[in-house]
């Protein structure tokens, strides 16, 4: 699913009207009427009360007004406030024109600034994508009196004072929804940590929007959902055998984090991959032998961590990092992999898929220059803080995606930064945010199956960088939702995800 800019998706509301010979009028009361039943389904009349909407001047108000009308007519209690402007746009006079007399209407004042109950439900439908400036005046009033109310808010389209596409200074008032309910495609704003405190909980109905102009309209930005993964695992075909799915191998572990070793080779084996060796320091032996019986072991001269490269020729991918350590003949490992790397592969043409994660992120971190060894298509997945390391502290969370779009374009990498709706960009300079997983999975080895997940899938012959990356962030989040709908929130634990990674897969 794409993302689009607030102009394109004004354009897009423009090409729609144009396409199907609507009226603006009346793509506002299909908007309308979509909100309506996502309302109804949520609130009775008598669980929401009488119910405040809140109008400013443009469209955003227009569709407040015909939401009061369905509302009423579907037997809600409603009364609307309206923001005074000079001009109200047209589809607004006539939403105003048709609101039934039983509705009460008020005009908003700094006098007049109506009372709200603590935790009576309010609409919040005074500006929505046409928002041009931070809010200011009554209308910046008027949110603040909804914030401290602690009414029970739901935006439509965006939370009024929220920019879809660009942070808002620290000081503009932006309104605090519980629910947002936007039409056709999510907006950028939904997707970032910084907003979560206005966006709450957000829904996206269908409004019947111009496909054809989706489809070609250009951006960077794209959501990925069940349809955009869905048949792009290939099947695994009968006569194929454990070569055909690629030998991977992974360096990982050390004294005291040998389950990050275990966790990943354990969500590379479920990932699909035909055959897993691990290099592991000495200590590890008998711990990875006896969890992971369906993966080889090599076991490095140092007890402790990771100071040897095994020879790579017998390998397809290679992943590097979780629980590895920082010790500096690990450094010297992970320089060598990265200059053996970078040879083209006999079969592919291509360099050694790699995927690195963790204390191989924190060592490049602290050894910069050894990012210009990077190979081509080298998947990177760091956590915000790994991600800092690797650049600079972000201003925002707008900024800190224009750092990741920079890196990935610079590098010709492929950077995963981790977290709710991660965040994969590509060399070509895509986004792609993904939409599976959940707050269950913020506990000690997530990351390291991801990290096992991606090197099974980067060694699997048929799926292109891109696609297999894609694919493996959305079924691990996909995995820690479906052990999350067993376990809870609270107690899921990172095993719990490769437990679930084979039924992820199977959906797809
Ligand atoms: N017919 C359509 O095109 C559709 C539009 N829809 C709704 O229309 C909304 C967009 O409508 P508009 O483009 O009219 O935009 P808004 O309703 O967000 O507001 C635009 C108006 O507010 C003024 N304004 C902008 N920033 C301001 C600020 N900080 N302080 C005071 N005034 C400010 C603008 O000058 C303009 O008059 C969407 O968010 C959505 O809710 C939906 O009804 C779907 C169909
Ligand atoms: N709140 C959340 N919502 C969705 N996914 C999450 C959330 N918190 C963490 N995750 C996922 O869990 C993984 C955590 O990785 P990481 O921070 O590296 O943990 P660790 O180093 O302990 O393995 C990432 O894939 C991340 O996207
Ligand atoms: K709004």
């Amino acid at each position: 699913m794409k993302i689009l800019t607030a102009a394109q998706t004004r354009q897009l509301d423009q090409a729609t009207i144009r396409e199907q010979h609507l009226l603006s009028v009346e793509l506002m009361e299909r908007a309308a009427a979509a909100f309506i039943q996502w309302f109804s389904s949520y609130f009775t009349p008598a669980e929401a009360g009488e119910t405040l909407i809140i109008c400013g001047p443009g469209n955003n108000g227009g569709d407040g007004l015909a939401i009061a009308r369905l509302l009423l007519q579907r037997g809600y209690a409603v009364r609307v406030s309206l923001l005074p402007a000079e001009k109200q746009s047209s589809d607004w006079q006539h939403n105003r024109k048709h609101l039934p007399a039983a509705v009460p209407v008020a005009n908003l004042s700094p006098q007049h600034l109506p009372a709200i109950a603590e935790g009576a439900l309010v609409i919040d439908a005074l500006f929505g994508t046409g928002l041009s400036r931070p809010l200011d005046g009554l209308a910046a009033a008027v949110v603040q009196h909804l914030n401290d109310a602690g009414a029970h808010v739901v935006a439509v389209d965006i939370p009024s004072g929220l920019f879809a596409d660009a942070p808002q200074p620290d000081d503009s008032p932006v309104v605090r929804a519980q629910h947002t309910v936007g039409f056709g495609l999510p907006k950028l704003a939904f997707l970032l940590p910084q907003n979560a405190e206005f966006v709450g909980e957000w829904h996206v109905e269908n409004i019947g929007l111009s496909t054809g102009f989706i489809a070609e309209a250009a951006t960077p930005w794209h959501y990925t959902d069940a349809a955009a993964v869905a048949g792009q695992l290939p099947p695994r075909p009968k006569f194929s055998h454990k070569g055909t799915f690629g030998h991977t191998l992974l360096l990982a572990g050390s004294r005291g984090k040998m389950g990050a070793a275990v966790l990943s080779a354990g969500a590379c084996l479920r990932g699909g991959v035909g055959l897993l060796t691990a290099h592991i320091p000495g200590c590890g032996y008998d711990i990875f032998q006896i969890s992971q019986p369906e993966a080889m072991c090599l076991t490095d001269k140092q007890a402790d961590f990771i100071s040897e490269l095994p020879d790579l020729k017998p390998y397809q991918a290679v992943g590097i990092g979780p629980g590895l350590g920082q010790e500096a003949a690990s450094l010297a490992v992970l320089r060598k992999l990265l200059q053996a790397a970078a040879q083209p592969l006999e079969k592919t043409g291509q360099p050694l898929p790699l995927v690195i994660d963790a204390d191989a992120l924190n060592l490049l971190g602290s050894h910069r220059a050894l990012l210009k060894q990077l190979p081509e298509n080298a998947v990177l997945t760091p956590h915000p803080k790994e991600f800092e390391r690797l650049t600079e502290p972000a201003r925002d969370d707008y900024h800190r995606l224009e750092l990741l779009r920079d890196f990935a374009q610079q590098h010709k990498c492929l950077m995963v930064l981790k977290g709710a709706y991660t965040c994969l960009a590509t060399p070509t300079g895509e986004l792609h945010f993904n939409s599976t997983g959940n707050a269950g999975m913020a506990t000690g080895g997530s990351g390291d199956v991801l990290t096992g997940l991606l090197l099974a899938l980067r060694a699997h012959a048929q799926l292109p960088p891109v696609e297999a990356v894609r694919l493996g962030v959305y079924a691990h989040g996909r995995a820690g939702d479906m052990a999350a709908a067993l376990t809870g929130q609270a107690g899921l634990v990172a095993g719990d995800i490769v437990r679930h990674i084979g039924p992820a897969l199977a959906e797809l």
